[in-house]
């Protein structure tokens, strides 16, 4: 398919034309013999090339007035210059006294004013059918002698025994048609292109979109539109708003109002729409409108699953400082510690009981830091077995194990990169990739398992564990040099029971998040049951705390004796806590402690129940029966 294609009415004209276009893209029809094509023959012609795609067609003369009338494409045309009548004048002057200039109108009309200058006749013709006869006999009623002009002109002047000359418009002429039909061509794949590009992202909206006119008639609706309104494109554009909305009295009072707004909200059948209006200006003329309408469900349908899809990542920290509860001045000291942390982009090392907040406390460090709007990627290294834990973090290459995805995988390090990677449970690290994660730490690149290459990766690490990594260090279960990097900035969070002051505020908030949850009444509890809640050990911390709180919830809505629930759940706590110290007691190590000397085992009994309640030393001394000064001496003492 050309889409420029040349129709030569004559051969001569062939000639010029094929002297001046050399590139075979373009299309050229031009007669076989000496005749000229006829009208019949170049319309048929025209039409055909329209339909296969030809986008501009050049022609000259009466062909070119004529197909202008008959396609719908553009028909440039060949135009004959002054100096091209003038170089064919100039040779016929010294031989013929009168010369006449015959033709078209549009060849003819420039130049008519040629006339008084060299002394020429002009016989514009407007019509062939209706003036070509006239023009020619005014030629020789004027006593023309020679004739120039278009072919058709020139061929009928023949019949009258009117000799002529075909005027043949020049190379210069032909180049600059061609390059008007190129232009052409450019212009309008720029213009398909901008038509395509406003198409794309009407349709790619996640609005409805409608245009319509200052009259009110629909121009433009894209697909969402037409899904929204339930109706077919064709009975929508080109009608009045007024007829599409026919049925839906709210939405028209709102759209017809001659003021532009925003995000008005209207119901229309079982939808709730956020609707907006506004006008559009060209040149500071008002042209029209642009209606916007959307689907508030769906925004909150799209809403969710973006979340989701976030979320479902986990590699974003939902929590932050604003979360955390810290009345006591230990959690004071540890919320000043990760304000100060998180300004920092060093290994940071959570120490902390089981529940006591570890995992917050990291989604608090990332989010108070310069990268909070980067990945925070956790992993729990005790939930895997090793091998599976070292692909987990590391990645692996195609092909690196049985069973290992076709295209490889990335690693947690190379998902948190720019970001925050959470190593909770670092003390369950077997000791084989203990010496990997040193290499990554130490280094800042990894290498996926399998693979061969070094990447680089820009990661802060927080690394969390409940145990006493030290002994672990002394046992032989935890490399030292890998403790020292993660050790940097340690931070130890006090167990519940050795911040107790906590309690009260805890437990409103943690109420007040569960009964949302359970999207129910959030629970009155009693002071007295509150103050009783400092008595207990918390083996399980925050979480155990929560555990307790959310059986009240639902206790409480399930129209059970408030009382009872709560005295249930103090009797219990009471027992569980009996029960550890027995346990403690007997397994505990009591049988170690026996083998030492009185002094040690007194060491020992102290040091327990201090850590028993998280380090308060009134509720060990009260616990053991002695005072403060004595717990003091005798601390002092060991
Ligand atoms: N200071 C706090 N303020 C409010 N809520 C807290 C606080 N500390 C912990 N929590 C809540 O207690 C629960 C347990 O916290 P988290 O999971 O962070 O503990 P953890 O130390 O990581 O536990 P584990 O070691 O068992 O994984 C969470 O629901 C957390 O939001």
């Amino acid at each position: 398919m050309s889409k420029i294609v040349i129709i030569a009415p004559s051969k001569e004209f062939a000639d010029t034309v094929r002297s001046v276009v050399k590139k075979s893209s373009y299309k050229i029809y031009a007669p076989k013999d000496d005749r000229d094509f006829s009208f019949e023959e170049t319309v048929p012609i025209a039409k055909q090339e329209e339909a296969l795609g030809a986008e501009v067609i050049i022609t000259r003369g009466g062909q070119a007035t004529l197909l202008k009338k008959k396609v719908s494409i553009p028909v440039v045309e060949v135009k004959m210059t002054v100096l091209d009548i003038l170089r064919t004048v100039h040779t016929l002057k010294s031989r013929y006294k009168r010369i006449g200039l015959i033709g078209v109108e549009n060849i003819i009309c420039d130049y008519r004013e040629l006339g008084s200058y060299i002394d020429i006749q002009t016989y514009p013709v407007f019509s062939y059918e209706h003036d070509l006869d006239m023009q020619v006999r005014n030629a020789l009623a004027d006593h023309v002698e020679f004739i120039v002009g278009d072919g058709m002109s020139v061929d009928y002047a023949k019949r009258f025994g009117l000799p002529g000359i075909k005027l043949m418009p020049s190379s210069a002429s032909v180049r600059e048609a061609v390059e008007i039909a190129e232009n052409l061509v450019r212009a309008r794949f720029l213009e398909g292109t901008k038509n395509e590009q406003f198409r794309m992202v009407l349709e790619t909206a996640q609005d409805a979109i409608l245009i319509i006119s200052n009259e009110g008639q629909v121009l433009l609706a894209n697909n969402r539109a037409i899904h929204l309104l339930n109706r077919e494109r064709t009975d929508i554009i080109n009608y009045p708003i007024h007829d599409v909305l026919n049925g839906e009295k709210s939405l028209l009072n709102l759209l017809t109002q001659s003021q532009e707004f925003r995000e008005e909200i209207v119901h229309v059948r079982n939808s709730v729409l956020s609707v907006s209006k506004r006008r559009i200006m060209v040149a500071d003329d008002p042209i029209g409108w642009v209606l916007t309408l959307q689907d508030v469900t769906q925004i909150q349908k799209l809403e969710q699953s973006i979340r989701r899809k976030l979320n479902h990542t986990g590699f974003v920290a939902k929590r932050s400082l604003e979360d955390m509860i810290a009345v006591s001045p230990a959690m004071k000291n540890v919320v000043e510690k990760i304000k100060y942390f998180s300004r920092t982009n060093s290994t940071t090392l959570l120490l902390g009981e089981t529940g006591t907040g570890k995992e917050l406390i990291a989604q608090s460090i990332h989010n108070h830091s310069d990268r909070k709007n980067r990945p925070f990627v956790p992993i729990n290294c005790g939930a895997l077995p090793s091998n599976l834990l070292e692909s987990e973090l590391f990645g692996y290459e195609p092909g690196a194990f049985t069973g290992a995805h076709r295209n490889g995988k990335a690693g947690l390090f190379e998902l948190a990169h720019t970001g925050t990677i959470f190593l909770d449970e670092v003390g369950e690290i077997p000791l084989d990739l203990q010496s990997r994660l040193l290499r990554v730490i130490q280094e800042r690149e990894v290498m996926r398992v399998g693979g061969s290459s070094i990447i680089p990766i820009d990661v802060r690490i927080i690394a969390a564990t409940h145990r006493d990594l030290q002994s672990d260090i002394r046992n032989g279960k935890f490399r030292a040099d890998l403790f020292y990097r993660l050790h940097i900035l340690p931070i130890s969070i006090p167990p519940l029971r050795g911040r107790k002051e906590d309690i009260p505020l805890l437990v409103d908030v943690l109420l007040t998040k569960i009964s949302e949850r359970y999207q129910c009444r959030k629970p009155r509890l009693p002071e007295p049951f509150i103050t009783k809640l400092k008595d207990f050990s918390w083996p399980g911390n925050i979480r155990e705390l929560e555990n307790v709180l959310e059986r009240i919830v639902v206790l409480f809505n399930a129209e059970i004796p408030h009382d009872d629930v709560l005295q249930e759940i103090v009797e219990e706590l009471a027992v569980n806590d009996r029960a550890a110290t027995l346990t403690n007691e007997q397994s505990g190590g009591f049988d170690s402690v026996l083998n030492g000397t009185l002094e040690d085992i007194e060491k020992q009994v102290i040091l327990r129940q201090l850590d028993q309640f998280g380090g308060n030393k009134e509720l060990t001394a009260k616990h053991l029966g002695i005072s403060r000064a004595t717990l003091w001496r005798k601390l002092k003492e060991n």
